[in-house]
Protein backbone atom coordinates (compact mmCIF):
# COMPACT_ATOMS: atom_id res chain seq x y z
CA UNK A 1 0.00 0.00 0.00
CA UNK A 2 1.30 3.52 -1.20
CA UNK A 3 0.48 5.43 2.02
CA UNK A 4 -0.46 8.81 0.13
CA UNK A 5 -2.28 7.06 -2.47
CA UNK A 6 -6.42 6.75 -2.34
CA UNK A 7 -7.50 2.75 -0.91
CA UNK A 8 -10.43 3.42 -3.72
CA UNK A 9 -11.51 7.14 -5.23
CA UNK A 10 -14.70 6.62 -7.38
CA UNK A 11 -15.56 9.62 -9.68
CA UNK A 12 -19.20 10.14 -10.70
CA UNK A 13 -19.15 6.00 -10.61
CA UNK A 14 -22.43 4.54 -10.70
CA UNK A 15 -23.93 0.99 -11.12
CA UNK A 16 -26.86 -0.29 -13.03
CA UNK A 17 -28.23 -3.89 -12.72
CA UNK A 18 -30.82 -4.57 -15.94
CA UNK A 19 -32.96 -1.49 -15.55
CA UNK A 20 -32.28 -0.50 -12.08
CA UNK A 21 -29.89 1.97 -11.26
CA UNK A 22 -28.85 1.35 -8.36
CA UNK A 23 -25.71 3.96 -7.68
CA UNK A 24 -25.51 7.13 -9.29
CA UNK A 25 -22.59 9.80 -9.50
CA UNK A 26 -20.80 9.00 -6.59
CA UNK A 27 -17.48 10.72 -5.93
CA UNK A 28 -15.66 9.52 -2.12
CA UNK A 29 -12.40 8.35 -1.42
CA UNK A 30 -10.96 6.71 1.23
CA UNK A 31 -7.32 7.64 2.03
CA UNK A 32 -4.91 4.75 3.91
CA UNK A 33 -5.91 5.22 8.07
CA UNK A 34 -9.16 7.05 7.57
CA UNK A 35 -12.54 5.96 9.47
CA UNK A 36 -15.20 6.66 7.87
CA UNK A 37 -18.98 5.52 8.96
CA UNK A 38 -21.62 4.77 6.19
CA UNK A 39 -25.60 5.28 6.80
CA UNK A 40 -28.51 5.60 5.02
CA UNK A 41 -31.60 3.95 4.73
CA UNK A 42 -32.66 0.98 3.75
CA UNK A 43 -32.06 0.13 0.12
CA UNK A 44 -30.52 3.21 -0.27
CA UNK A 45 -27.40 1.56 -1.80
CA UNK A 46 -24.97 1.04 1.05
CA UNK A 47 -23.89 -2.35 0.28
CA UNK A 48 -23.76 -2.27 -3.34
CA UNK A 49 -21.00 1.21 -2.76
CA UNK A 50 -19.05 -1.24 -0.65
CA UNK A 51 -18.92 -3.69 -2.86
CA UNK A 52 -18.26 -1.41 -5.78
CA UNK A 53 -15.92 0.32 -4.13
CA UNK A 54 -13.69 -3.12 -2.83
CA UNK A 55 -13.92 -4.64 -5.85
CA UNK A 56 -16.44 -7.09 -5.54
CA UNK A 57 -18.67 -5.30 -8.41
CA UNK A 58 -17.88 -3.71 -11.68
CA UNK A 59 -19.11 0.03 -11.76
CA UNK A 60 -21.35 0.59 -14.93
CA UNK A 61 -20.70 4.39 -15.41
CA UNK A 62 -17.79 6.89 -14.26
CA UNK A 63 -14.35 5.83 -13.23
CA UNK A 64 -13.06 3.96 -10.10
CA UNK A 65 -9.19 3.67 -9.29
CA UNK A 66 -8.07 1.86 -6.73
CA UNK A 67 -4.88 2.12 -5.46
CA UNK A 68 -4.63 5.06 -7.91
CA UNK A 69 -5.40 2.75 -10.89
CA UNK A 70 -7.86 1.43 -12.86
CA UNK A 71 -6.93 -1.88 -13.46
CA UNK A 72 -5.18 -3.51 -11.05
CA UNK A 73 -5.12 -7.00 -9.89
CA UNK A 74 -8.47 -7.43 -8.05
CA UNK A 75 -8.19 -10.35 -6.43
CA UNK A 76 -5.03 -9.32 -4.29
CA UNK A 77 -7.28 -5.84 -3.77
CA UNK A 78 -9.93 -8.02 -2.29
CA UNK A 79 -7.62 -9.93 -0.35
CA UNK A 80 -6.54 -7.05 1.81
CA UNK A 81 -10.14 -6.06 2.25
CA UNK A 82 -11.48 -7.55 5.64
CA UNK A 83 -15.24 -7.73 5.97
CA UNK A 84 -16.68 -8.19 8.73
CA UNK A 85 -20.44 -9.71 8.61
CA UNK A 86 -22.80 -11.40 11.16
CA UNK A 87 -23.68 -13.93 8.06
CA UNK A 88 -20.38 -15.15 8.41
CA UNK A 89 -21.10 -16.83 11.63
CA UNK A 90 -23.04 -19.07 10.86
CA UNK A 91 -20.72 -20.86 8.38
CA UNK A 92 -18.49 -21.29 11.09
CA UNK A 93 -18.21 -24.63 13.76
CA UNK A 94 -19.71 -23.95 17.19
CA UNK A 95 -16.80 -26.21 18.60
CA UNK A 96 -14.47 -24.48 16.72
CA UNK A 97 -11.92 -22.08 19.40
CA UNK A 98 -11.70 -18.53 18.57
CA UNK A 99 -8.21 -18.73 18.18
CA UNK A 100 -8.67 -21.15 15.28
CA UNK A 101 -11.44 -18.77 13.64
CA UNK A 102 -8.63 -16.15 14.07
CA UNK A 103 -5.74 -18.08 12.73
CA UNK A 104 -7.84 -19.33 9.33
CA UNK A 105 -7.96 -15.15 8.43
CA UNK A 106 -3.98 -15.90 8.30
CA UNK A 107 -4.45 -18.52 5.68
CA UNK A 108 -7.47 -16.47 3.81
CA UNK A 109 -10.14 -19.64 4.76
CA UNK A 110 -13.09 -19.32 7.18
CA UNK A 111 -12.35 -21.27 10.02
CA UNK A 112 -10.05 -24.46 9.91
CA UNK A 113 -11.85 -27.80 9.62
CA UNK A 114 -13.11 -28.10 5.89
CA UNK A 115 -12.57 -30.33 3.70
CA UNK A 116 -8.83 -30.24 1.47
CA UNK A 117 -8.28 -26.84 3.18
CA UNK A 118 -4.95 -25.80 4.14
CA UNK A 119 -3.36 -26.83 7.71
CA UNK A 120 -1.74 -23.56 9.51
CA UNK A 121 1.67 -23.55 11.00
CA UNK A 122 2.72 -23.30 14.44
CA UNK A 123 3.81 -19.38 13.85
CA UNK A 124 0.01 -18.80 12.30
CA UNK A 125 -1.21 -20.03 15.86
CA UNK A 126 1.42 -17.65 17.63
CA UNK A 127 0.40 -14.79 15.47
CA UNK A 128 -3.64 -14.61 15.54
CA UNK A 129 -2.68 -14.96 19.77
CA UNK A 130 -0.15 -12.25 19.59
CA UNK A 131 -3.00 -10.04 17.63
CA UNK A 132 -5.75 -11.62 20.11
CA UNK A 133 -3.72 -9.83 23.11
CA UNK A 134 -2.81 -6.55 21.13
CA UNK A 135 -6.27 -6.19 20.31
CA UNK A 136 -7.54 -6.77 24.03
CA UNK A 137 -9.13 -10.00 23.07
CA UNK A 138 -7.55 -12.28 25.40
CA UNK A 139 -9.05 -14.91 27.11
CA UNK A 140 -11.18 -15.48 24.20
CA UNK A 141 -8.37 -17.58 22.50
CA UNK A 142 -9.76 -21.22 23.29
CA UNK A 143 -13.30 -20.62 24.09
CA UNK A 144 -15.67 -22.45 21.75
CA UNK A 145 -17.37 -20.01 19.09
CA UNK A 146 -20.67 -21.23 20.38
CA UNK A 147 -20.64 -19.71 23.45
CA UNK A 148 -19.07 -15.87 22.53
CA UNK A 149 -21.30 -13.04 23.12
CA UNK A 150 -22.41 -11.35 19.92
CA UNK A 151 -20.12 -8.95 20.81
CA UNK A 152 -17.13 -11.39 21.06
CA UNK A 153 -17.99 -12.68 17.70
CA UNK A 154 -17.75 -9.42 16.25
CA UNK A 155 -14.30 -9.44 18.02
CA UNK A 156 -13.38 -12.37 16.96
CA UNK A 157 -14.60 -11.60 13.53
CA UNK A 158 -12.52 -8.75 13.31
CA UNK A 159 -9.31 -9.98 14.56
CA UNK A 160 -9.81 -12.95 12.12
CA UNK A 161 -10.10 -10.24 9.06
CA UNK A 162 -6.46 -8.65 10.53
CA UNK A 163 -5.14 -11.30 9.94
CA UNK A 164 -4.92 -11.23 5.99
CA UNK A 165 -3.17 -7.18 7.08
CA UNK A 166 -6.02 -5.22 5.29
CA UNK A 167 -5.65 -2.25 3.36
CA UNK A 168 -9.32 -1.63 5.10
CA UNK A 169 -11.79 -3.59 7.34
CA UNK A 170 -15.78 -3.30 6.56
CA UNK A 171 -17.58 -3.39 9.34
CA UNK A 172 -21.41 -4.45 8.01
CA UNK A 173 -23.92 -3.67 11.18
CA UNK A 174 -21.21 -4.82 13.62
CA UNK A 175 -24.16 -4.29 16.58
CA UNK A 176 -27.33 -5.30 15.01
CA UNK A 177 -28.83 -7.59 17.24
CA UNK A 178 -26.81 -6.07 20.52
CA UNK A 179 -28.52 -5.62 23.36
CA UNK A 180 -27.94 -2.23 24.85
CA UNK A 181 -24.75 -3.13 27.49
CA UNK A 182 -23.58 -5.70 24.37
CA UNK A 183 -23.69 -2.53 22.00
CA UNK A 184 -21.85 0.04 24.84
CA UNK A 185 -18.70 -2.79 25.72
CA UNK A 186 -18.58 -3.42 21.70
CA UNK A 187 -18.72 0.07 20.73
CA UNK A 188 -15.92 0.65 23.77
CA UNK A 189 -13.72 -1.97 21.74
CA UNK A 190 -14.02 -0.98 18.77
CA UNK A 191 -13.52 2.69 19.90
CA UNK A 192 -10.25 1.85 21.16
CA UNK A 193 -9.25 -0.20 18.14
CA UNK A 194 -9.49 2.71 15.59
CA UNK A 195 -7.22 4.94 18.29
CA UNK A 196 -4.40 2.47 17.33
CA UNK A 197 -2.45 3.58 14.22
CA UNK A 198 -1.98 -0.04 13.64
CA UNK A 199 -5.54 -0.37 12.36
CA UNK A 200 -6.00 -0.51 8.52
CA UNK A 201 -9.12 2.27 7.52
CA UNK A 202 -12.01 1.05 8.93
CA UNK A 203 -15.67 1.47 6.97
CA UNK A 204 -18.70 1.03 9.85
CA UNK A 205 -21.81 0.65 8.13
CA UNK A 206 -24.94 1.55 10.41
CA UNK A 207 -28.39 2.27 10.61
CA UNK A 208 -27.58 4.29 13.82
CA UNK A 209 -26.42 7.57 14.18
CA UNK A 210 -25.72 7.13 18.05
CA UNK A 211 -22.90 4.19 17.07
CA UNK A 212 -20.73 6.45 15.67
CA UNK A 213 -17.94 6.55 17.84
CA UNK A 214 -15.23 9.04 17.97
CA UNK A 215 -12.99 8.37 16.02
CA UNK A 216 -14.94 7.89 12.38
CA UNK A 217 -14.37 11.61 11.57
CA UNK A 218 -15.83 11.16 8.00
CA UNK A 219 -19.75 10.04 7.54
CA UNK A 220 -21.14 9.42 4.40
CA UNK A 221 -24.95 8.98 3.97
CA UNK A 222 -26.97 7.49 1.17
CA UNK A 223 -29.93 8.38 -0.07
CA UNK A 224 -31.63 6.36 -3.07
CA UNK A 225 -28.57 5.42 -4.40
CA UNK A 226 -26.96 8.73 -4.43
CA UNK A 227 -24.40 10.59 -2.02
CA UNK A 228 -26.33 12.57 0.19
CA UNK A 229 -24.17 13.86 2.03
CA UNK A 230 -19.81 13.39 2.95
CA UNK A 231 -17.61 14.70 5.06
CA UNK A 232 -17.15 15.56 8.73
CA UNK A 233 -18.97 14.11 10.41
CA UNK A 234 -20.54 16.87 13.03
CA UNK A 235 -20.92 18.62 10.12
CA UNK A 236 -22.45 16.12 7.74
CA UNK A 237 -25.18 14.66 10.61
CA UNK A 238 -27.70 17.75 10.83
CA UNK A 239 -31.47 17.59 11.91
CA UNK A 240 -32.16 18.76 8.20
CA UNK A 241 -30.07 15.85 6.46
CA UNK A 242 -31.64 13.01 8.61
CA UNK A 243 -35.16 13.84 8.68
CA UNK A 244 -35.58 14.28 4.93
CA UNK A 245 -33.01 11.14 3.69
CA UNK A 246 -35.04 8.89 6.42
CA UNK A 247 -38.40 11.01 5.77
CA UNK A 248 -38.89 10.51 9.24
CA UNK A 249 -39.22 14.36 11.93
CA UNK A 250 -36.14 14.59 14.09
CA UNK A 251 -36.37 17.22 17.25
CA UNK A 252 -33.26 17.54 17.90
CA UNK A 253 -29.55 16.04 17.93
CA UNK A 254 -28.03 15.59 21.65
CA UNK A 255 -24.48 15.17 22.06
CA UNK A 256 -22.86 13.08 24.74
CA UNK A 257 -19.27 11.10 25.35
CA UNK A 258 -18.15 11.98 21.75
CA UNK A 259 -21.28 10.64 20.22
CA UNK A 260 -24.28 11.90 18.63
CA UNK A 261 -27.83 10.80 19.48
CA UNK A 262 -30.54 12.08 17.02
CA UNK A 263 -34.02 12.49 19.42
CA UNK A 264 -36.68 11.11 16.21
CA UNK A 265 -40.54 12.35 16.41
N1 LIG B 1 -28.42 -7.79 -7.90
C1 LIG B 1 -29.39 -6.89 -7.80
N2 LIG B 1 -30.40 -6.83 -8.72
C2 LIG B 1 -31.36 -5.91 -8.63
N3 LIG B 1 -31.45 -5.01 -7.64
C3 LIG B 1 -30.49 -5.03 -6.72
C4 LIG B 1 -29.42 -5.96 -6.73
N4 LIG B 1 -28.61 -5.72 -5.66
C5 LIG B 1 -29.19 -4.69 -5.01
N5 LIG B 1 -30.30 -4.28 -5.62
C6 LIG B 1 -31.18 -3.19 -5.21
O1 LIG B 1 -30.38 -2.06 -5.07
C7 LIG B 1 -30.82 -1.27 -3.99
C8 LIG B 1 -29.66 -1.05 -3.03
O2 LIG B 1 -29.35 -2.25 -2.37
P1 LIG B 1 -28.23 -2.31 -1.24
O3 LIG B 1 -28.23 -3.70 -0.71
O4 LIG B 1 -26.96 -1.80 -1.78
O5 LIG B 1 -28.80 -1.29 -0.16
P2 LIG B 1 -28.40 -1.10 1.39
O6 LIG B 1 -28.38 0.37 1.60
O7 LIG B 1 -27.16 -1.84 1.67
O8 LIG B 1 -29.64 -1.75 2.11
P3 LIG B 1 -29.80 -2.38 3.60
O9 LIG B 1 -29.59 -1.25 4.57
O10 LIG B 1 -31.22 -2.84 3.61
O11 LIG B 1 -28.82 -3.47 3.72
C9 LIG B 1 -31.99 -2.00 -3.37
O12 LIG B 1 -33.18 -1.44 -3.87
C10 LIG B 1 -31.82 -3.42 -3.87
O13 LIG B 1 -33.06 -4.07 -3.97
Amino acid sequence: MIDDVPIFELRGAGYQQDDALILQDIHWSLTPGQHWAVLGPNGSGKTTLLRVACGYQWHTSGTVLRQGRELIDLAEFRSRTGWVASTLFSQLRPAEKAVETVTSGRIGQLGLRGVGQRRPTAGDFEAARALMRAMGCQGLEEKPLGVLSQGERQQVLVARARMADPWLLVLDEPCAGMDPGARERFLAWLRSLIASPQTPAVLLVTHHVEEITPGFENTLVMAEGRVAAAGPTADVLTPELLGRVYATPIKRIERSGGRLWPIWG
